[in-house]
């Protein structure tokens, strides 16, 4: 996309339908993609697959599609924050992604989430302003059940230490989560967040599910999230990558896992994933 113009400001797309920030098209991007921060995370991730072919890189958007299992599955980073993964979700949705799972690290606020551990999203606080702008204040902020039961069982099958609640996403990563500012400035309320979020058994901050979740369900796509503790605000452990490559690992088995319900959910007819669905017939 050089300095062509575009057909419509209010729908900017390039030739047959490349996303602006993105630089998809439909056919770029299998139904499943996983969506971590960092664009660097995207090889990582992409490394544990059958196959991969890098599709797309432009500003913190960075996307692999492939194989993994016998299912074809894509990663696109989001880039920090809310706003950035909202923009990757509607390009995404727009070029047929129909599942998203965020592959994620974030700081943990009760004493037993130590570096490494998981935390399954089954919903996030709407702390950051972006899903605001898409929703009433009371909409739910909620992660896909299927979703959530594909990465519990995948945290199962792999065998890792794993944690499923409430996370809170901010919009900031220092006051917003507590931290002093720049000179050590503080607010009343940024001294505040932690002890208010441990009492409401909130498990930690991060910065993009709310937004996710809040978009996936507005459109009707599924979403969850698995992100890797890599700091404890209680104990003041922080773990630069703790737990990164198991985050990997259970969202990729959790989209070959999910996978395997839908085509038994759509075999028998079904719209909606129940347990004994999974179970294998005898
Ligand atoms: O590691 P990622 O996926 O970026 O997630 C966490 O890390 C960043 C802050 O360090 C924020 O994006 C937060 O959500
Ligand atoms: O403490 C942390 C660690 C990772 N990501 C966050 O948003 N907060």
């Amino acid at each position: 996309m050089g300095d062509e113009s575009l057909r419509s400001a209010a729908r900017p797309e390039g030739e047959g339908g490349l996303q602006y920030h993105l630089r998809v098209r439909r056919g770029d991007v299998a139904r499943y993609v996983l969506l971590p921060g960092d664009p660097e995370r995207t090889d990582l991730i992409a490394r544990l697959w059958d196959e991969a072919r890098l599709v797309a890189h432009h500003r913190e958007y960075r996307t692999w599609t492939g194989f993994y299992k016998g299912t074809s599955i894509s990663v696109t980073s989001t880039g920090i924050g809310s706003p950035s993964t909202a923009i990757a979700v509607e390009e995404l949705l727009r070029v047929g992604a129909e599942t998203f799972i965020r592959v994620g690290t974030m700081g943990g606020i009760r004493e037993d989430l130590r570096p490494g551990t998981l935390v399954i999203g089954s919903a996030a606080v709407r702390m950051e302003g972006t899903s605001g702008q898409y929703a009433p204040r009371g909409f739910p902020a909620a992660a896909s059940y299927d979703v959530v039961a594909a990465l519990v069982e995948a945290a199962e099958a792999l065998g890792v230490r794993y944690e499923v609640g409430v996370v809170a996403s901010t919009d900031s990563f220092y006051l917003g989560q507590g931290r002093p500012g720049y000179g050590g400035y503080m607010t009343p309320e940024a001294s505040e967040v932690i002890p208010l979020l441990r009492s409401a058994g909130v498990l930690g901050f991060e910065m993009e599910a709310s937004a996710l979740f809040t978009l996936s369900q507005l459109y009707g796509a599924r979403a969850g999230c698995v992100c890797a503790v890599v700091a404890n605000r209680v104990s003041g452990e922080f773990v630069v990558n703790a737990g990164v490559e198991d985050a990997a690992r259970v969202a990729s088995e959790a989209v070959a896992i999910l996978a395997g319900w839908d085509r038994e959910r759509e075999k028998r007819g079904k719209k909606w994933f129940y347990p004994s669905l999974a179970c294998r017939r005898t």
